[in-house]
Parts: C-alpha cells; sequence; structure tokens
C-alpha cells in the first residue's frame, strides 16, 4: 500500500494543504506545533475512519464548521480515493471511490499501516489492557474476520456477568459457558499465533536495527491454558464458585497478557526509559514487517536515539513507506548524514 497524496481541508490547524507522498522515506521537518501529528492524524483518519486521540467534532479547525480530507491510495496498482467529510452537526461522510463506507472495520481490512507516537511506550508501561488492545489490532491484522469474534466475545462475556449477578438456576450458566468457550478459544488460539509471528519479526528488527547483543523476547500470558475448546470450558466451569462471588468472569481472553522480556527480565519491571522505547520500536517495526505493504507512521521517531540508530531505523524504513516526523532543523540531521537523495523532505 502507498499513500500518494493527501488534500486536508480545516482539520486541525491545517486550513487547506496538499501533501505528496513517495514510496521509501517521507521527512516531515517543522517547529512544535507547526502541525506535525495533525497532518499523521489526518491521515490515520484516512486510513481508519477516526481518530486516534479525539472526537471527530475536535479535529475540525476552530474557525470552521467542517473538515474534509481527501487521500489517494495505491494497493496492488489500484488506486483507492478515499473521502472524509465531519460537521459541528456530527453529520459524517466515508467514501471510497464514491462508495459510502458504513462500517469503519471495512477500512481497517483494506488498508494496513503501523502508527507508532511517543504514548506507544505505554504498550509496555501500561496494564494488561493496552497489550491485549494492541495484540488484537495485530490479529485482525492477519484474520479479519476474528474482528467479528472479539465483539460477540464481549457480548457473550456481558451476558454471563449479568447472569451471574442475578444467578438463580444452575442449570442455564451452561449456555453461556458454551459460548464463551469457543469464542474465547478461538481468540486464545489467533493470539497465541500472533504473538509467535511477532516475536520472531521483533527478534530480526532488534537485530538488524540495533546490532545488540542483548535479547528481545515477546511471550503470550493467557488467562486460561489450554489446548482444546474443552479443556477451556473445564477450566472455565471450574471457577463457577468464585464467578458467582466475584459477580463476574475472573478467568478468560479478557484477562490474558503477553510479556516482553530483555535478556529475559520483564522490561516493564527492569528495563530503562531508552531500552522501553527502543523495545516498543521494535515491536512496532516488526508489525510492519509482518504486513509487508504497510505504510509507517512514525511521529518524533528520532527523539532519544544516538545518530546510529536513527540511521539504522531509516535503513529498515527504506523497505516500506514511512511518513516520519521530526522537530529538528534540517541542517542538523543533514550534518548527521540522516538526510539523503532517496529521502522527500516535506516542510511545514
Ligand atoms: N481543532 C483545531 N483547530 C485549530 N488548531 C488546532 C486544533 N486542534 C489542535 N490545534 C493546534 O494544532 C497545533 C498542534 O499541532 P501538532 O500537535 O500537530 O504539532 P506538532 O508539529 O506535532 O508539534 P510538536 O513538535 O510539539 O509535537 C497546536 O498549536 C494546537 O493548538
Amino acid at each position: 500500500m502507498i499513500l500518494k497524496s493527501i488534500y486536508i481541508e480545516n482539520f486541525r490547524n491545517h486550513k487547506q494543504r496538499f501533501f505528496e507522498f513517495k514510496d521509501g522515506i517521507n521527512l516531515v521537518l517543522g517547529k512544535n506545533a507547526s502541525g506535525k501529528t495533525n497532518l499523521l492524524e489526518a491521515i490515520y483518519f484516512c486510513i481508519c475512519g477516526k481518530s486516534f486521540k479525539a472526537r471527530d467534532v475536535n479535529l475540525i479547525n476552530f474557525e470552521s464548521d467542517y473538515f474534509k480530507l481527501e487521500a489517494s491510495i495505491f494497493q496492488n496498482d489500484f488506486e483507492y480515493k478515499v473521502f472524509c467529510y465531519v460537521d459541528r452537526l456530527s453529520q459524517k461522510r466515508i467514501m471510497i471511490n464514491e462508495k459510502k463506507v458504513n462500517k469503519l472495520s471495512e477500512l481497517i481490512e483494506k488498508f494496513k499501516f503501523v502508527y507508532f507516537e511517543p504514548d506507544s511506550t505505554e504498550l509496555i508501561k501500561q496494564d494488561p489492557k493496552v497489550r491485549r488492545r494492541f495484540l488484537d489490532m495485530e490479529v485482525a491484522k492477519i484474520y479479519p474476520h476474528m474482528i467479528k469474534t472479539f465483539q460477540d466475545y464481549q457480548k457473550a462475556l456481558m451476558s454471563r456477568n449479568a447472569f451471574l449477578k442475578s444467578y438463580d438456576k444452575k442449570d442455564i450458566i451452561d449456555v453461556y459457558d458454551v459460548e464463551l468457550s469457543k469464542l474465547g478459544y478461538q481468540i486464545a488460539k489467533k493470539r497465541e499465533e500472533t504473538i509467535k509471528k511477532l516475536s520472531e519479526a521483533t527478534k530480526q528488527v532488534w537485530y538488524e536495527v540495533f546490532e545488540d547483543k542483548s535479547t528481545i523476547d515477546l511471550v503470550y500470558r493467557p488467562s486460561i491454558e489450554s489446548s482444546s475448546q474443552e479443556e477451556y470450558y473445564n477450566q472455565l466451569k471450574k471457577q463457577f464458585e468464585k464467578d458467582l462471588n466475584f459477580g463476574f468472569t475472573t478467568k478468560g481472553v479478557h484477562r490474558d497478557d503477553f510479556d516482553v522480556l530483555i535478556n529475559q527480565k520483564s522490561a516493564k519491571e527492569y528495563a530503562s526509559e531508552g531500552q522501553i522505547k527502543l523495545a516498543c520500536i521494535a515491536i512496532y517495526l516488526a508489525s510492519a514487517k509482518l504486513f509487508e505493504r504497510s505504510v509507517l507512521l512514525l511521529d518524533d521517531i528520532f527523539s532519544e536515539l544516538d545518530d546510529e540508530k536513527r540511521k539504522n531505523v531509516l535503513g529498515l524504513c527504506r523497505d516500506y513507506q514511512a511518513i516520519i516526523t521530526s522537530a529538528e532543523e534540517k541542517e542538523s540531521l543533514i550534518s548527521a548524514g540522516l538526510i539523503k537523495d532517496d529521502i522527500n523532505l516535506v516542510q511545514l
């Protein structure tokens, strides 16, 4: 997938701008608050149909009543023209080649991308919910049909929890347990497969980019260890009395996690800030490696990296289309040997 261009009208601080990008590395340079993150947010909106941090209406320029985006995306030699429109009356229209997009999952299934921002280190630092969300995005990129399974699991979990709170007849719980085990087991297996693939790819990036003797591993920590649906079901059943006491389902894929180990030790517990940032960059770049034609949206990726690592990261990005923002001066990047002829410079 290649993002050729984006036209932006009244989106955040961009009133009317047209940006063209090339395959390989695109470096977006600009001072603080010049709108670099906003540009990535506009691209993200075209690919996902929503922002990564704000409600639609907050994306409209302060002095306007609407925003409009038009992106040209090439995939398998076919051009997709994505049109997005949002106004202050909460009217929202997203179209691909003039056909209305009804579900945002249609966009996620079509366009693959990786978005890395300074807060992406939360992946390691935060609680398991953040890691589950990240992992499920990765699962959905490989197996788009799993989006429905995740939604069905949430519904089944809510029904079981509601049942536990108003429990009176023991025999009916089985209906919920069978459904929850079926969906939970499918999710656990796909998460396990995805973590294995991601761990392998992360190791390669870690080595290529960081040429480090240290090791990195991603290890799935399922809440229910099982090798069959039946086993999953039996373990869920065993929890029944406890679940009844608590009034909710205490075990299942909604309690899963994964560990990032550096030198076989938990990065969350032992790694330095710098190591955590490097580990997260490696995981995100590994995600791009798994989905070959991903677009990389990398916000402020250079900070905290020394020049050698910056060069290595850029080297890896050459295999993709990468849109990288930086608040650094062009001259200092040139003198560090980071800007070469093949880089497309976008100055804000
Ligand atoms: N809805 C909006 N309308 C107009 N301007 C907005 C809107 N939302 C945010 N802004 C402005 O956009 C600017 C921030 O842009 P952005 O976050 O893209 O900067 P940046 O170039 O990434 O900065 P930094 O280098 O500091 O990360 C701020 O000045 C903010 O006030």
